[in-house]
């Protein structure tokens, strides 16, 4: 079976492949303190408690932290007794490489999104993704990706504006129905939501100014179903996004090796 990694700035995600179907997806703090010997524990345990009798052979990373790539790599050595995958490696290739500029390192999450978007709609694609930043990932007719936007999270402006302003307290995002706040929590909500839903319809609508031709917009991420009801803009949420990209370069590998 396949392990597949999705390692964020804040999040990781483990999910297992089994060749049809996911069969476990577990979810921890990305921490690049953290050694093989803890994933696997950690990762055993799950697998204990859930009764998931999963033999792991394969496995494939995409991580936005470098540091953290060295002891995803010895966990799947030490073990699952694999090499894994690593999505941006040489060694790990694409089905359509990417065009931006020369010495530009695409994060990989975007470069599998691309890849999982593709797969699902097609070229002339914008995936959207509510991560830790959010992200906007153009997708060019032949699946590859061309450049996009990156923007701060939206945890991460509800936590700027926590940050710099003595009165203003930790909160989490939620959708206030009206603009106007008629107190502090609402009126704060209301920024960073309302103003989202704003800075994601015009950014869309500067790319396909852009473009200058009709493009799909699909999102992902945990905050995705939140942004959904505030706007007509996405044709769908697809929260396995990433993973259903990491299943198509692992498979496309794999058949670039017995080619
Ligand atoms: N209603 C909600 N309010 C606040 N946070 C939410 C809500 N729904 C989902 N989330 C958050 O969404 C996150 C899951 O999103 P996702 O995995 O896409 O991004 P992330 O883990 O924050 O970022 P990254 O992938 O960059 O590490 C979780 O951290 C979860 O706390
Ligand atoms: C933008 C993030 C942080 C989103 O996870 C990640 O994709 C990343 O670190 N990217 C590197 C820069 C780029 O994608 O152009
Ligand atoms: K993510």
């Amino acid at each position: 079976m396949l392990l597949a990694i999705d390692c964020g700035n804040t999040n990781t995600v483990f999910s297992i492949w089994d060749g049809d179907r996911f069969i476990a997806t577990w979810r921890i703090a990305s921490d690049h303190k953290r050694t093989a010997d803890e994933y696997f524990v950690w990762l055993s345990s799950l697998m204990m408690l859930t009764r998931i009798d999963a033999q792991i052979t394969e496995a494939i990373i995409s991580s936005t932290v470098p540091r953290v790539v060295f002891n995803l790599r010895v966990l799947c050595n030490r073990y699952y007794d694999c090499r894994p995958l690593v999505v941006g490696k040489p060694e790990c290739a694409l089905p359509v490489a990417p065009r931006v500029d020369q010495g530009t390192t695409v994060g990989p999450d975007r470069l599998v999104n691309t890849v999982a978007g593709f797969d699902r709609h097609g070229g002339d694609l914008i995936v959207v993704d509510f991560g830790t930043a959010t992200t906007f990932d153009v997708v060019d007719i032949d699946g590859a990706y061309i450049g996009g936007v990156i923007a701060p999270g939206v945890n991460l402006s509800l936590e700027a504006l926590h940050m710099a302003a003595a009165a203003l307290p930790h909160i989490d995002i939620a959708r206030p129905l009206t603009a106007i706040g008629t107190n502090t929590v609402a009126c704060m909500q209301a920024g960073v939501y309302w103003g989202y839903i704003g800075l994601v319809e015009g950014i869309v609508r500067q790319i396909r100014l852009e473009r200058d031709r009709p493009m799909k917009v699909i999102a992902t991420g945990g905050l995705a179903p939140l942004f959904q009801q505030g706007t007509e803009l996405f044709h769908s949420v697809e929260d396995d996004l990433t993973m259903h990209g990491l299943v198509l370069i692992h498979r496309y590998n794999k058949e670039l090796e017995t080619q």
